[in-house]
């Protein structure tokens, strides 16, 4: 099974990985920098959501790949507080595509008013935390939870919903 990765961050790419070798036969990766067609730092849900859809479908128009994953990290606000929001995207080549939305989780008022400011969350975190590419490791979800929550872990989640969906449209169509 041919399977495109419309990113080339370790914590998305991992995530994809560890989920599909569990449900697919031999699964052959291909990870793509897919363009997402949304802002670097999504702001509301529908353009997080966007995003992961974009990456999906240009990840599998560049590779020709059977299935391909589009994974798009933002952030959202309720009441005046921010929240990161995280959504994936799955797209077959019969032309379907699944999304599923993962966790929530408040980001520090201080990070918030950066993000209003216009800065992108994963630049954000590695000044706040001194420590280099927070975006590709534990993510602000790892360091605002004490490494409970890792951004791969909360990624292997929209995976596993999102393959569920796939599976179960296999044997319900
Ligand atoms: O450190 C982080 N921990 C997180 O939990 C998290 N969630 C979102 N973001 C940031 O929001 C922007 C769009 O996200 P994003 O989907 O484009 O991710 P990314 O830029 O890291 O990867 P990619 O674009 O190479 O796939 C990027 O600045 C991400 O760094 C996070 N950064
Ligand atoms: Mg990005």
């Amino acid at each position: 099974m041919n399977i495109a990765i419309g990113t080339t961050n370790k914590a998305k790419t991992e995530a994809v990985e560890v989920i599909a070798r569990k449900y697919f036969d031999k699964p052959i990766f291909t990870c793509v920098k897919a363009a997402s067609q949304v802002s670097d730092q999504p702001m509301t849900h529908e353009e997080t959501r966007l995003g992961a859809i974009n990456r999906s479908k240009n990840a599998i128009d560049e590779t020709g790949a059977q299935l391909s994953f589009g994974l798009e990290g933002g952030v959202t606000e309720i009441d005046g507080v921010m929240y990161v929001c995280n959504w994936g995207a799955l797209t077959v080549s019969n032309g379907t595509t699944y999304t599923a939305s993962g966790a929530q989780i408040i980001l520090p008022e201080e990070i918030a008013q950066e993000i209003r400011a216009e800065k992108e969350l994963g630049p954000v975190m590695e000044q706040y935390t001194q420590r280099r590419d927070i975006r590709q490791g534990a993510g602000a979800v790892g360091i605002f939870t004490q490494g409970l929550v890792s951004r791969q872990m909360m990624f292997e989640h929209i995976v596993s919903l999102l393959i569920g969906q796939y599976l179960f449209s296999l044997t319900h169509e």
